[in-house]
């Protein structure tokens, strides 16, 4: 049983088992800053995953043939197969997460409906729309296309060249063998031997989509980094096959065979998140940085008075206009009225991030994966704990991980490119080896009694194209925008606390100098390599909800237009 009690806009649930029973919640000491455990809600969370989209395969045409009052034997009748679905990308504002899309592994379009008698055309199969963050960058590792496939396996002819016109070795040998049984419908009852070459049509050219040609080219390489009104195609569905009244010659005018429709293609895509959030949060652990969060926005994020608290990034949204039942955002209405006017946005994301430990940039604490999200926002507010040590020492410390961070990536993308250099090689020099193959049949190419490529589509579509191809390609790491250009600022937290007073206006001095030049920029870079605006301090104290609304308008004036 769940008991649910509503408690100042946040609801609390009671699980069977939990310590605190609903009725021992006192309602009126309440507060969704300082939460009690059934408040946390986890998020899921996850910036990267790989996923297969598959376009719907077309349906197969129709044999059949009129039969009706005083016409017992009809012409042919058979409609063609429907076309498959397609599938779409949509870059969409509201998700902030690609953990949806991880969880699902293969997106597939909906099959195109088989042809039916009386010439009726199969349904075409369903599409299906791929919602993704604002941000997301998605990338082609393999792909299977029929069509290519059989093109190159056939010499580059499309496997409309049937073995009877491409092949003169063939002739006065077997002629059953001719035609591909994996592309042809065969009338029920009718045994494949019966179609000779005398009375089987050469299989007509393969046929494509009319919306390949408003697919991006492959491989697939695509950055979202704004949202997108409509959506863009990524597969188009495959063509439906042809409904027997197609064969019909001088010679056969009642042909007992259709052709199946095209098979899927198949996409093997790797997204990731380039852009996280608005705002990133950085900080040492403990020092109030999902409080501050809480306090920003509707987050239900954990807050606890240990270190390592966040375990995983958190998004909220802050919505700057005032609708009802919002306390965050109507608070922030009046403060963010002036920076929100400048840029023209109704709304931005902030990202809590765990907590960075000195010697981050070394794997410590929860290492080099937290600080992978740094990057991935476009404004920083460094969050100090103004009752902790020295708050000066706080920000160059922090500095000093994200400026490791980075000289790290960059011999990381150097060291990279060397690598690829290095396979590149490798991969050339196995071409030129020669595979043993002890049991490779004794019969000479000249004498092949089955086509290579006829066998293998064959074998692909009993089996499916399941299988990954052999040698899949290692995509490159993302480039990023340096760490340094962002804008950042200060946000002082716990300055209820005693004696924080001092320690706030040491920062602030120190702030001051770095903008007028006195100082060195923490980062220990210099020059264009570096943000140039005024770097601010705003005290908080995010417990009590108190200087929020400046946290809130420095953000709003550092985000860039919309
Ligand atoms: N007095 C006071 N305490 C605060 C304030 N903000 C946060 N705290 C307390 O500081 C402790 C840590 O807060 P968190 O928000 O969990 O800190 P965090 O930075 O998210 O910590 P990690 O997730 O571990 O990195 C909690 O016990 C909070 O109640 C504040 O403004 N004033
Ligand atoms: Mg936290």
């Amino acid at each position: 049983m769940v008991v649910a009690a509503e408690v100042a806009h946040a609801q609390i649930y009671v699980r069977d088992g939990d310590e605190i029973p609903s009725s021992s919640v006192d309602v009126s000491q309440y507060d969704p800053l300082t939460p009690v455990p059934p408040d946390y809600s986890s998020t899921p969370f996850t910036d990267t995953c790989t996923l297969t989209i598959s376009s719907g395969p077309g349906g197969h045409g129709c044999i059949s043939f009129l039969r009706e009052k005083y016409i017992a034997n009809g012409p042919p009748n058979g409609g063609d197969g429907g076309t498959g679905g397609n599938v779409y990308i949509q870059a969409v504002r509201g998700e902030t997460s690609l953990h949806k899309i991880a969880r699902r592994g293969t997106l597939k379009a909906g099959r195109g409906r088989n042809g039916q008698g009386s010439l009726r055309g199969g349904v075409r199969g369903e599409d299906v729309v791929l919602h993704v963050p604002v941000g997301t960058v998605v990338r082609e590792i393999w792909r299977k296309d029929p069509l290519e496939d059989d093109a190159r396996l056939g010499g580059g002819k499309g496997y409309g060249q049937d073995l009877r016109d491409d092949d003169p070795e063939a002739e006065g040998t077997d002629q059953t063998r001719k035609w591909r049984r994996d592309k042809w419908l065969l009338y029920p009852g009718t045994l494949p031997k019966s179609f000779t070459s005398a009375d089987f049509p050469a299989l007509p050219r393969p046929r494509k989509n009319n919306l390949v040609a408003t697919c991006p080219p492959a491989p697939l390489r695509l950055d979202l980094s704004a949202p997108m009104s409509t959506p863009q195609i990524l597969a188009a569905g495959a063509m439906g096959g042809l409904g027997n009244p197609h064969f019909v010659t001088k010679s056969i005018t009642k042909p007992k065979y259709a052709t199946k429709g095209e098979e899927s293609t198949r996409i093997h895509l790797q997204l990731e998140l380039k852009l996280l959030a608005d705002v990133g949060l950085v900080g040492l652990p403990n020092a109030g940085k999902s409080t501050l969060l809480r306090a920003l926005t509707n987050s239900r994020t954990r807050v606890g008075s240990w270190a390592f608290t966040t375990l995983a990034p958190s998004v909220g949204t802050v919505v700057l206009d005032s609708f009802r039942g919002r306390p965050g955002a109507a608070g922030s209405a009046a403060g963010m009225a002036e920076g929100a006017r400048r840029n023209g946005r109704t709304h931005f994301t902030i990202a809590d991030i765990p907590g960075l430990v000195p010697d981050a940039h070394l794997d410590r604490g929860l290492g080099l994966g937290f600080l992978r999200h740094v990057e991935r926002a476009g404004v920083l507010a460094f969050v100090i704990d103004l009752s902790a040590a020295d708050p000066v020492e706080g920000v160059k410390g922090l500095w000093r991980e994200v400026g490791m961070f980075e000289q790290l990536r960059e011999q990381e993308r150097f060291n990279g490119s060397a690598e690829g250099l290095l396979a590149e090689n490798l991969v050339a020099d196995e071409n030129i080896m020669v595979e043993f193959k002890p049991f490779e049949s004794s019969i000479s190419p000249g004498m092949d009694p089955e086509p290579a490529h006829h066998q293998k589509a064959f074998e692909e579509h009993e089996h499916g194209y399941d299988a990954p191809p052999a040698n899949i390609p290692t995509l490159p790491p993302l480039q990023f925008p340096a760490i340094t250009i962002k804008p950042w600022f200060v946000v002082a937290t716990k300055a209820d606390l005693p004696e924080t007073q001092e320690a706030f206006a040491t920062l602030r001095t120190y702030l001051e100098q770095i903008n007028s030049g006195k100082e060195a920029h923490p980062s220990s870079k210099a020059g264009k390599d570096v943000w140039n605006g005024d770097v601010r301090a705003v005290p908080v104290c995010a417990m009590r909800k108190e200087g929020v609304e400046g946290v809130l308008e420095v953000m709003g004036g550092l985000l860039p237009p919309m």
